[in-house]
């Protein structure tokens, strides 16, 4: 690939890794559309994740588990048109990967020819062994997921903080050695406590990134319509809100309404 004067330097695998090591944090967004992923990616975000949040956030959904492979990979080829720069992993969405490394292989093929996405990141540690394995010998980069794993929901029955306990804390170390060992390239951890979220960060090598993690991980990721203040509801306590979206929209919306009733738009120079 040629190197040009201005070409933005798109974000490799590697260059995560390195930013690990430089003690950079990684910056880290869902978006799941064209328009918001072109916002997102010139603002200089680093990866965008197509989660399947967006069962919850696009289709208002309960849970993330209704989302289909086919409407991932609408929403991740919609996000990968919009990216300059940015590294795009996709959520292997519920029931496209559990229990069946060759459906798992399948689904990863689908999204990375019908999407153009660069990774794919599936929920678990032990129990995807196989998967996990089958993907990245076809040369796919893989994110792990552990702690609240959403797909798991009704497992669990809580959204609760995870691995409070030191088996479950345990367990979650060692599933974090093991995607490590695999060839993970990074690992999402979910709602943990910080203490636990900063020994695994420590005593792995490849960028753990957290969400409700605390300070001391390598990256952090929110659900983009979250951050930017669009849904009210959702406000747990790991949200930090950058803007009020929803208030300055509804405004906007309002005022719109005001105008056409009023019938003050369109005036005489927004007609022909
Ligand atoms: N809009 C949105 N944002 C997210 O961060 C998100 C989704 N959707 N959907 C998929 C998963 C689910 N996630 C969640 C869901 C709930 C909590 C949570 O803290 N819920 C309650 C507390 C529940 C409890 O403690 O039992 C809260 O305080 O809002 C956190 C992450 C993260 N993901
Ligand atoms: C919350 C993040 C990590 C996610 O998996 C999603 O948005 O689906
Ligand atoms: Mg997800």
């Amino acid at each position: 690939m040629s190197v040009h004067k201005n070409e933005v330097k798109i974000i490799t695998t590697h260059q995560l890794q390195n930013m690990k090591e430089r003690g950079e944090k990684i910056s880290m967004l869902t978006a799941y559309d064209y328009s918001m992923a072109t916002i997102l990616d010139a603002a200089g975000i680093d990866v965008l994740l197509v989660g399947d949040s967006a069962s919850n956030v696009m289709a208002g959904h309960e849970t993330t588990l209704p989302i289909t492979l086919d409407q991932m990979i609408y929403h991740a080829s919609s996000v990968v048109r919009g990216v300059k720069r940015a590294f795009v992993v996709v959520d292997l969405p519920f029931g496209s990967y559990q229990g069946n490394s060759s459906e798992a292989l399948r689904s990863t093929i689908r999204i990375m020819k019908e999407s153009g996405a660069h990774g794919i990141k599936l929920e678990g540690g032990a129990e995807i062994k196989e998967s996990v394995t089958r993907i990245l010998s076809a040369g796919v980069p893989v994110m792990g997921h552990l702690g609240l794993t959403p797909q798991s929901i009704y497992k669990f029955g809580t959204y609760s903080v995870r691995a409070k306990e030191d088996a479950e804390a345990e367990k979650l170390l060692s599933d974090a050695q093991l995607l490590q060992e695999l060839g993970c390239f990074a690992i999402v951890l979910e709602k943990v406590p910080a203490s636990l979220a900063k020994k695994v960060a420590e005593t792995l090598h490849i960028p753990i990134i957290g969400i409700g993690a605390g300070p001391h991980v390598d990256g952090q990721v929110l659900v983009v319509h979250d951050m930017l203040g669009i849904n009210k509801e959702f406000k747990p306590r790991f949200l930090r809100r950058y803007a009020d979206l929803h208030t300055i929209m509804t405004d906007a919306v309002a005022n719109y309404v005001k105008d056409v009733k009023a019938q003050d738009f369109p005036n005489e120079k927004e007609a022909y």
